[in-house]
């Protein structure tokens, strides 16, 4: 997961590949509660692992509920059967509604002594129609801050279920999902019957949790979409295992990605299309008709068992005119795609959107229009204006604290004007789809030229891979140390018998050819072997700095540093990284401090690694590398004519990463 401040997305030109999609959001927290609510254990399998799913997880733990969580696999015992808790118990339900609308059913046709909060947002959430048709029961609720909104206080119940309990159906059909799910606890002895009151909206969430509930033993009769009758004697069963669907809501980024991106040519028939793992067209989500739109927008796509391939069709796409009840969280994608289309897109009936993570509504208008585009917006609809060629600004996308906003703004990078877009807190998508961007950027493609590469080169120990690396994770980019390559080369090469001389340059370039090394974290694996601190001694810098003369090695590991240029975006260190390696890298910084102070921190890092060192030797060896690094005639150390120079002798780390995020900025501008 990205959690820097922002993630820039580089201009991208294509996409195709494979993605295989987390599991559904709305099904996995359903099934939790349900797990939890009946009797025996519940084994479930490709749960989602998101912030929603924690919060319900952790309440049901502070339940008592036995969880065991193993990967996405996670074990429940339900407490079906069992005491409920006396003691009073607060609940941190953070902004996951999909935890916090069905918990509070439960809990308050359950009883006991429970206190229901979140963030901020969550207390501008509108809870007061779930709170009414629950008091209508018998339930006991109080607003512990604003009335019709979280934080509430839930109490004993003194039910009341001969007549039949209402529940507006036309601001979130959560409230109605909510009720279904709690009321087959008190429906032992007597039908229970739920009269809906206004449109229902979100019908296919109802029907997901219909499904669900039949999964666990209780079969409602449904009467149209206005009457919900849970038969007497209903019980909650555990199914044993139940298998979770990828969120159809997500697959429709990935749906939209085909239908927006041209494919790969370079790959030939590898190269085209997407195809999406985890969910197919017969799922059971009613955001799978996402489909149906995309496809009216010009999108090919073609499904089987679990799976969807997405092709791009029409092109430009086609504007439409929908009714998006049926759809929507996934209709926000189709508002992105409107940008790549031939005409205005209206999307209708998206009340909803308004009181969701987020204004949706707001929120996809003002960004769209930050990017250039022409909007216009009602209270329940949205219209979106192509943004032609030529036309597109380049933009820094607000996210809300909203997944979908986040998710939807990527496509943006594959805007025809080639400007990158930036993401304002990229980990927003851990809601639902923590990898998100992982999963894009594996199937999405751009010229190399498009990545950015940072390079920041200069002599040993002045704090070049200190600087590379915390400047890289602040931008979420790849970091690339070559001169452990070179540490690696040299250790493989003495391991293999040779000398580190001009005598066996070829064999040694062999080697570095093909070199099996791995980075994880701080570690560095040598065919699967941890040589971290074999290569990290002076000794093992000294070696380097004698295979680094060969022109033959250097040749050779130059596919291998290449090959860290990748999507985001790159730091690389080294000596000659701006110089030869990384030529055309958008910003290159030739990082020095004097001998005397790059010798005293090498020796201090010696000492808190627990190493003997004698900062005279140290200084000595360290002048003695630079020396050889600069006067080789293989890409010798020196500054590129184009690098900015940092002396960073007087900076404290955090000064020189600010510099160069700085400059980076500039560039960036
Ligand atoms: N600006 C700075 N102020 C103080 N200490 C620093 C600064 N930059 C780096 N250091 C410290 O100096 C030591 C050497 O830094 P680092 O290993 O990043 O250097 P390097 O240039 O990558 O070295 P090499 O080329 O040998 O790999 C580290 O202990 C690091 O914490
Ligand atoms: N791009 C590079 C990087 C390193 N070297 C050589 O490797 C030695 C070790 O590098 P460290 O950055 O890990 O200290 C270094 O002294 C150079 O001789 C190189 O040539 N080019």
């Amino acid at each position: 997961m990205f959690s820097t401040a922002f993630l820039d997305l580089p201009a991208l030109q294509g996409a195709s590949g494979t993605v295989t999609l987390p599991g559904s959001k709305s099904i996995s927290n359903r099934v939790l509660l349900l797990s939890a609510l009946c009797q025996g254990t519940t084994v479930v399998h490709d749960l989602l692992d998101s912030d929603d799913t924690r919060v319900m997880l952790a309440a049901l733990r502070q339940l008592g509920c036995d969880v065991l969580v193993d990967g996405t696999t996670v074990t429940i015992t339900g407490l079906g059967g069992c005491a409920w808790p006396r003691e009073a118990i607060e609940f941190f339900m953070g902004n996951a509604g999909t935890a916090m609308r069905p918990l509070t059913a439960a809990l308050a046709v359950q009883g006991g002594d429970f206190t229901l909060k979140g963030v901020p947002r969550m207390h501008e959430r509108p809870i007061g129609d779930l709170v009414d048709a629950l008091r209508e029961l018998g339930c006991t609720i109080d607003y512990l801050g604003n009335e019709g909104y979280p934080p509430l206080r839930v109490r004993q119940p003194t039910l009341q279920l001969d007549k039949p309990i209402p529940v507006r159906g036309d601001v979130s059909s959560q409230f109605l999902t909510a009720l279904l799910m709690a009321l087959p606890l008190a429906a032992q002895d007597r039908a229970i019957t739920i009269e809906v009151v206004g449109e229902l909206i979100s019908k296919p969430y109802i029907e997901i949790t219909l499904n669900l509930l039949a999964r666990y033993g209780i079969a409602v009769e449904r009467q149209g979409w206005e009457r919900f009758v849970i038969p007497a004697g209903s019980r909650y069963q555990s199914p044993g295992t139940i298998h979770v669907e990828a969120d159809a809501s997500s697959a429709s980024y990935f749906i939209a990605l085909g239908a927006i991106a041209a494919g790969d040519p370079s790959k030939g028939s590898q190269g085209k299309g997407i195809r999406i793992q985890g969910v197919g067209a017969d799922s059971i989500q009613g955001d799978i008709r996402f489909m149906d739109a995309a496809a009216q927008m010009g999108a090919q796509i073609t499904s089987g068992p679990n799976w969807l391939e997405i092709n791009r069709g029409a092109w430009p796409l086609k504007g439409i005119t929908l009714d998006c009840n049926h759809i929507p969280d996934a209709a926000m994608t189709l508002a992105v795609m409107a940008l790549y289309a031939d005409g205005p897109t209206t999307l209708r009936n998206i009340a909803s959107w308004r009181v969701k993570e987020t204004d949706r509504i707001a929120a996809m208008a003002n960004e769209s229009r930050k990017l250039g585009a022409i909007v216009e917006e009602g209270p329940d609809w949205i219209t979106i204006h192509p943004l032609p060629a030529g036309q597109w600004q380049r933009a820094s996308i607000h996210t809300y604290d909203d997944h979908r906003v986040a998710m939807c703004f990527s496509l943006a990078a594959f805007n025809p004007d080639q400007i990158p877009v930036r993401i304002e807190d990229p980990k927003c998508v851990a809601k639902t789809f923590p990898d998100y961007f992982e999963a894009l950027f594996s199937v999405a493609h751009t010229a190399a030229a498009n990545i950015p590469v940072i390079c920041i080169d200069g002599p040993t120990a002045s704090g070049k891979g200190t600087l590379a690396s915390r400047v890289a994770a602040q931008l979420g980019y790849h970091y690339l140390d070559s001169g452990a390559l070179y540490r690696v080369t040299a250790h493989a090469a003495l391991q293999a018998g040779l000398t580190l001389e001009a005598a066996d340059e070829a064999k040694i370039a062999d080697l570095a050819r093909q070199l099996p090394v791995r980075f994880e974290g701080e570690q560095v694996l040598l065919n699967n072997v941890d040589v971290t601190d074999a290569i990290r001694s002076e000794q093992g810098g000294m070696n380097a700095s004698k295979v680094s003369v060969l022109p033959a090695v250097r040749e050779a590991l130059v596919a291998l540093q290449h090959s860290f240029r990748r999507l985001p975006g790159l730091l690389a260190d080294g000596r000659d990284m701006g110089t030869v390696i990384f030529p055309n890298a958008a910003l290159k910084v030739f990082l020095t401090a004097s001998a005397a102070k790059r010798a005293e921190r090498r020796h201090k890092q010696l000492i808190s690694k627990g190493f003997s060192a004698n900062i005279e030797s140290l200084r000595a060896d360290l002048e003695a590398r630079d020396a050889r690094d600069m006067s080789r005639s293989a890409s010798p150390l020196q500054p590129a004519q184009d690098a900015l120079q940092l002396d960073n002798s007087s900076l404290s780390i955090e000064d020189s990463v600010a510099q160069v995020l700085d400059w980076w900025q500039g560039k960036s501008r």
